[in-house]
């Protein structure tokens, strides 16, 4: 028994509609992370049409995708006409143009990314900037957004974290968000 990952609770993900934005940096390892995700939510139930990839330059960019992410599909599902903008406060751009491919609101949102500490503080301000940044869109939309951001010191280790370089104990962390998008999912609609 892992003294550190949770015991994986089984949930039946066939009505939950999933998004996942991730980072385009350390594509290497974003591969095989976004691949274990999505792996795992289709083996919980969840269908293919129900779940919304986007992608955004590095995890910087995460929060603010996964805000955009959230307020266009609230515009797809809401029928008041409402814009995006409207729903995130003052602006009036309309978001319908980079909504979701699918209509309705997300069950959860994954964030995937990889931050690797190099010879600066770079790493640090990112790392905390974007968690902070993340857990806000969580709790002012209501929407799990599920924090997929590996802030590692080396390649080896954000390598070993996406199950690649074949050393002992590697393990994918996608799928460990696949399955907590699906109980956090399922666990919101009840
Ligand atoms: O610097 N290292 C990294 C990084 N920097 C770019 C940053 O996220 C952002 O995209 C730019 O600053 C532009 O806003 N982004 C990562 O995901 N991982 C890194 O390891």
């Amino acid at each position: 028994m892992s003294l550190k990952a949770p015991a994986p609770e089984h949930h039946e993900g066939s009505a939950l509609r999933i998004g996942i934005v991730h980072a385009r940096w350390n594509q290497a390892v974003i591969e095989p992370l976004l691949a274990g995700t999505k792996a795992k939510l289709l083996e919980c139930g969840v269908k293919e049409s129900n779940i919304v990839i986007e992608s955004v330059p590095g995890s910087w960019e995460l929060p603010i995708a996964v805000q955009r992410l959230y307020a266009a599909s609230q515009v797809q599902s809401s029928s008041g006409g409402a814009t995006a903008g409207d729903l995130l406060g003052g602006s009036t751009t309309d978001l319908t143009a980079l909504a979701a491919p699918a209509s309705g609101p997300f069950d959860a949102i994954i964030a995937i990314g990889v931050l690797i500490k190099g010879e600066t503080m770079h790493f640090e301000y990112i790392s905390d900037s974007v968690s902070q940044g993340l857990m806000r869109v969580s709790l002012d939309t209501g929407v799990p957004v599920i924090f997929g951001v590996l802030t590692v010191l080396n390649e080896a280790q954000a390598l070993h974290r996406a199950g690649q370089g074949g050393a002992p104990g590697a393990h994918n962390h996608g799928e460990d968000w696949g399955l907590a998008a699906v109980e956090m999912g399922v666990k919101r609609k009840a």
